[in-house]
């Protein structure tokens, strides 16, 4: 089934929804025949692939597709009237469990999946966790479906899922509150608008790629540049002495409480 398996994208318009539909399509992991979508207000993400279906009724789209995947926000899944019969459902909704998913829908056969900002450009981090009644068959397509964005990865417990919308789903926001932080402090010194930006974007760009290059040790990168006892020194202790780990991770618990909040 899954080799012509016909996905429906609820909500296949928005941020996350055109991210994985657009991904699908052009990695070719998808025909445009087996794509069909549905909207509220419409847009016009798929106006390059004509023969995407796309529909305003989920109980039609649920009747079309083999695989559901639920991309409206967390408070718009009360309007999603789809009853999909048993059907392999994949839920990106935050705060929302497979229990939730599965009572709304019709269906057991749930998946939970927490995709970022980074969807956009298919460097997402992107963990899941399956219900027990999804099959291996299933999981396959899931990782399928979804490394298209980036990194995909199974987890074991539904409850690092809540944990890992706080880390890495809100994940992408961080380095934005960093970068505007940087930059008001660069504007405040004079500096020209046009360098801040470039400095600031060039200088949070470079350090993540040589971070990933190191394999991801920022301890390790920490620790050599305050050894070096200059002026980076200089820096990380003043913000390390002024409580810059603790606010991290206080925001880190204040969006891990919400994630795990149900509905
Ligand atoms: N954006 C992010 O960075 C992340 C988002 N998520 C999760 O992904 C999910 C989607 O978020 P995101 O893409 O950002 O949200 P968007 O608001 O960008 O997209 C949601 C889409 O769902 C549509 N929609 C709402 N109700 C229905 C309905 N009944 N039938 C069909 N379509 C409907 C909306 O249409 P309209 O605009 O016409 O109302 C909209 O296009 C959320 O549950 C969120 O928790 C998870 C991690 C990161
Ligand atoms: O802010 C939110 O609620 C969603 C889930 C994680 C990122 N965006």
């Amino acid at each position: 089934m899954h080799e012509d398996a016909v996905v429906g994208l609820i909500g296949g318009q928005g941020w996350m929804g055109r991210s994985l539909g657009l991904a699908w399509l052009e990695q070719g992991l998808l025909t445009p025949e087996r794509l069909v979508i549905s909207s509220r207000s419409g847009g016009n993400a798929y106006r390059d692939w004509p023969r995407v279906r796309s529909v305003q009724d989920n109980r039609a789209l649920a009747e079309l597709a083999d695989v559901i995947v639920l991309s409206v926000r967390p408070q718009d899944l009360g309007g999603v009237d789809a009853e999909v019969q048993g059907k392999l459902v994949i839920s990106l909704l935050a705060m929302t469990s497979c229990q939730e998913v599965a009572s709304r829908v019709g269906s057991h056969r749930v998946v939970r999946a927490m995709p970022n900002a980074a969807a956009e450009i298919r460097r997402a981090y992107f963990p899941w966790y399956a219900s027990p009644q999804v099959s291996d068959a299933d999981r396959r397509l899931v990782q399928a479906l979804l490394e298209s964005c980036g990194t995909a990865r199974e987890l074991t417990a539904e409850r690092d899922l809540d944990y890992l919308t706080a880390l890495s789903g809100a994940g992408p926001a961080y380095p934005a509150l960093l970068a505007q932080s940087m930059l008001e402090h660069a504007r405040r010194m004079g500096l020209d608008d046009d360098i801040a930006r470039e400095a600031v974007m060039q200088t949070l760009v470079g350090g993540s790629l040589l971070l990933e290059k190191r394999d991801g040790d920022p301890g390790e990168m920490v620790e050599r540049l305050i050894a070096y006892d200059g002026t980076t020194a200089e820096g990380l202790r003043a913000m390390i002495d002024g409580g810059l780990c603790q606010v991290v991770h206080q925001g880190l618990e204040a969006a891990h409480r919400v994630a795990s909040d149900s509905r």
